[in-house]
């Protein structure tokens, strides 16, 4: 049973939104519950990216409504970092990065920002990479410093593109738990995801295909068997 509108943190109805000549996400009625982890699975192109654009405020919708219950700027973990591997940073700067929504980049950091990048380095298992430059890390310890700046900007919605891809069985079970961790802190997570193992163990699944909204719920109840088969048009396991 959906939970109340009160508790939800994101309400759209037939959301339609996409780019120049290529309408992507079309009559997308759906909920995102506060203070707990949703997972936003589908193929390649059904419009996982989309929607978190649209989520994180950086792609308008054409058509529908969207209700936010955040005001501040959502963090928002793309895929890759906006910022070139040959730029010097380290890790530290880059977690740093997350406080600019509060602080922008030009202002002092105060100690509240700088124990809040150590807090978020070391919630991630960072911290001996924070002298490193960005572009010698390993995808997985790149990965963790991108969630570890996402953290960093303490918003009550947190959107992450597939956090978990490409990342070790530790890695991966490393920022599923930081990911608790913060619904558990009140924050609002959604991550889009191919892996069905991180997507079953959220509190809340939204399926799509071609832009559209299959089923949205518990996980055990959108992610089925028939379901998954019915999306990926071959035999995919319900794990
Ligand atoms: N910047 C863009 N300009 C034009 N079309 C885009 C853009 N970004 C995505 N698309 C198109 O929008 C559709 C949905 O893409 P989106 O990235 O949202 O899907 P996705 O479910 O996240 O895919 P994947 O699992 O491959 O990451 C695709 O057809 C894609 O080609």
């Amino acid at each position: 049973m959906p939970p109340p509108p009160e508790q939800q943190a994101v309400e759209l109805r037939s959301a339609e939104a996409g780019y120049p000549l290529r309408p992507v996400l079309r009559q997308l009625t759906a909920s995102v519950p506060q203070s707990a982890i949703t997972a936003v699975v589908g193929p390649n192109g059904s419009g996982k990216s989309t929607l978190l654009s649209v989520l994180a405020g950086v792609l308008p919708l054409t058509a529908g409504t969207m209700e936010r219950a955040h005001t501040s700027r959502p963090g928002f973990v793309l895929q890759r970092s906006a910022v070139s591997d040959t730029f010097p940073l380290t890790v530290r700067d880059t977690v740093t990065m997350g406080r600019w929504a509060h602080r922008g980049p030009w202002r002092r950091l105060t100690s509240h920002d700088r124990s809040v990048v150590e807090r978020c380095m070391d919630r991630l298992g960072i911290s001996d990479l924070a002298g490193r430059q960005l572009g010698e890390l390993s995808g997985g310890q790149r990965q963790r410093a991108l969630v570890a700046q996402g953290l960093a900007q303490e918003a009550g919605l947190f959107l992450l593109d597939e956090p978990t891809t490409g990342l070790d069985i530790r890695a991966k079970e490393g920022i599923l738990a930081v990911l608790d961790g913060a619904a558990a802190d009140g924050v609002t997570v959604v991550q889009a995801t191919h892996d069905l193992v991180a997507a079953r163990q959220a509190d809340h699944c939204l399926l799509l295909r071609d832009g559209r909204l299959v089923a949205q719920g518990a996980p055990d109840v959108v992610l089925t068997d028939e379901a998954l088969r019915h999306i990926w048009d071959f035999p995919v396991a319900a794990v």
